[in-house]
């Protein structure tokens, strides 16, 4: 199954503080967060376009990518729904995987899941159940324990037909609303059912200090 993928990487990496935005932190081999995320796609030649959103000219002066023809730049915004409503109308491929430029351990087996399930489904998105028990929580006190059996943590990549998604984009972008990821979107702009496949724990965010340790 051939497919694209935009890889959004324009955030602050605020909750990081490290003063720059933390996809361009060394994580090894003198290679960056960003450029692990980029390679797992890179290493698959089912994956003919990768649209990488970010500060195009921070990417070009930090990146020891090799020259690739399949490597398109976008523009960041400023939430990361914009940044990947600016990914998707730079990607020419009928099916989109859109991944966060903050998760460099993907895996080729959970990349081969999501592809397998595409085959059959209209959508999927990569989940982990939950470790911990989910309460909620108003004015400092616990209202409610939600049942653990159901529930699970979405990751990236969500994957979608590139028109679906665009078209919940543009919905939502008119409606004023602002999802936490993509198939927020589609749950709530179409009937689309989207598929959970699993994922595993290791293809976490880098998110605060101790995700960089
Ligand atoms: N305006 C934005 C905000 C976020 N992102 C990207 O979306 C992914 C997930 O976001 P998050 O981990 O929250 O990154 P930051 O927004 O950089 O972090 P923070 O909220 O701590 O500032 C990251 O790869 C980030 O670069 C983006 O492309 N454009
Ligand atoms: C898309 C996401 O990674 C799924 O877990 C997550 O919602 C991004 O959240 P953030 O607000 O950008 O940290």
């Amino acid at each position: 199954m051939k497919y694209g993928a935009v890889i959004v990487a324009a955030g602050k990496g605020s909750r990081m503080h490290l003063g720059f935005n933390k996809v361009f932190a060394d994580l090894k081999d003198g290679c960056s967060i960003l450029e692990h995320s980029v390679q797992i796609f890179l290493s698959d030649p089912d994956c003919a376009q990768i649209v990488v959103v970010t500060d195009p000219g921070q990417y070009c002066k930090q990146l020891k990518l090799p020259e690739c023809g399949r490597i398109t730049l976008a523009c960041g915004g400023s939430t990361r729904q914009e940044s990947v409503c600016n990914g998707l109308e730079a990607m020419l491929c009928d099916i989109v995987m859109i991944h966060d430029g903050a998760r460099p351990f993907l895996s080729a087996s959970s990349l081969t899941a999501l592809k397998q399930a595409m085959e059959t489904e209209q959508a999927a998105c990569l989940m982990v159940p939950c470790k911990d028990t989910i309460k909620v929580v108003k004015d400092g006190y616990i209202e409610e324990t939600l049942p653990r059996e159901s529930l699970m943590a979405a990751q990236t990549p969500q994957v979608f037909h590139t028109k679906d998604i665009l078209a919940c984009m543009h919905k939502a972008m008119t409606d004023g609303y602002t999802g936490t990821d993509d198939c927020s979107l589609v749950e709530k702009y179409s009937d689309i059912r989207i598929r959970a496949v699993q994922g595993d724990y290791a293809n976490f965010k880098v998110t605060t200090p101790e995700d960089l340790k």
